[in-house]
């Protein structure tokens, strides 16, 4: 079984293409969907006793917890002590039912890939990009989002140019969806030898 790894910096299209190789079949294991549940669940335990303003009726408040985290690095690296081990279970359990089930491929949609540490977690690793204009617009258009957050979750990433370095497939989804959906399609067949559909 081939693990691929799927990232790229905020508002890049990493949910989008996700999707595409999940509409070719492709198992799909998405670390930001495990966080929305770890908030609603066992991670509330360990933010409530770090960040008690960040949780409200019994479930993490992202908006809050963002206030918190955002920009603050020692914040942020504490939070992410907490995160990252609960979605690295999540993952591996995937990992090893998909392996189980006998799949050739499954894709980790993995924001933080490089960032912390993911790399070594996959075979291949595909980055989405796109130019510096189309990702501000995507992201600033999104509800809640402010030029001070966008810059504050930018700090944090690895920029795109080292991402798209280290990478075994690159897609730009300035391109537009039919491209994006045909480099999935190249992507799949070049890896399990067989394209899809
Ligand atoms: C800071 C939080 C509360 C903001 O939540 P919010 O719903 O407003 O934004 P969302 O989660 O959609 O993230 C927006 C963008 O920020 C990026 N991002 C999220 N966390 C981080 C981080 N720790 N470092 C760098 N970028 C990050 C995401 O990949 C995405 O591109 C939330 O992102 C969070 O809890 N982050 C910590 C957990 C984490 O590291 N998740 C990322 C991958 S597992
Ligand atoms: N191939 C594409 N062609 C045209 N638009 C695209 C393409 N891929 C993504 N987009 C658009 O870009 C925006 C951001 O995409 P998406 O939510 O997939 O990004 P993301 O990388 O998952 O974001 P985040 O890092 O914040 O989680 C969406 O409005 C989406 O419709």
């Amino acid at each position: 079984m081939i693990i691929l790894g799927l990232t790229g910096s905020i508002g890049m299209g990493k949910s989008t293409t996700a999707k595409m190789f999940a509409d070719f079949g492709v198992p799909v294991h998405d670390a930001d969907v495990t966080v929305h549940e770890l908030y609603r669940g066992e991670a509330v335990p360990p933010i409530a006793e770090a960040f008690p303003e960040a949780v409200k009726d019994g479930v993490v408040d992202r908006t809050r917890l963002a206030q918190s985290v955002l920009r603050d690095g020692e914040a942020i690296r504490k939070l992410e002590a907490i995160v990252h081990p609960l979605v690295r279970k999540a993952e591996a359990e995937f990992v090893r039912l998909h392996e189980q089930r006998g799949a050739a491929l499954i894709v980790l949609d993995i924001p933080l890939l490089f960032e912390a540490g993911g790399a070594d977690r996959v075979d291949r690793i595909v980055v989405v990009t796109a130019s510096p204009q189309v990702q501000r617009e995507r992201v600033l258009k999104r509800p809640g989002m402010t030029e001070q957050k966008f810059e504050a979750i930018l700090t944090r990433q690895l920029p795109d140019a080292e991402k798209r370095a280290r990478a075994d497939f690159v897609i730009d989804t300035g391109l537009g969806m039919e491209h994006a959906r045909e480099a999935v399609a190249g992507i799949i067949g070049e890896l399990t030898g067989k394209p899809p559909g």
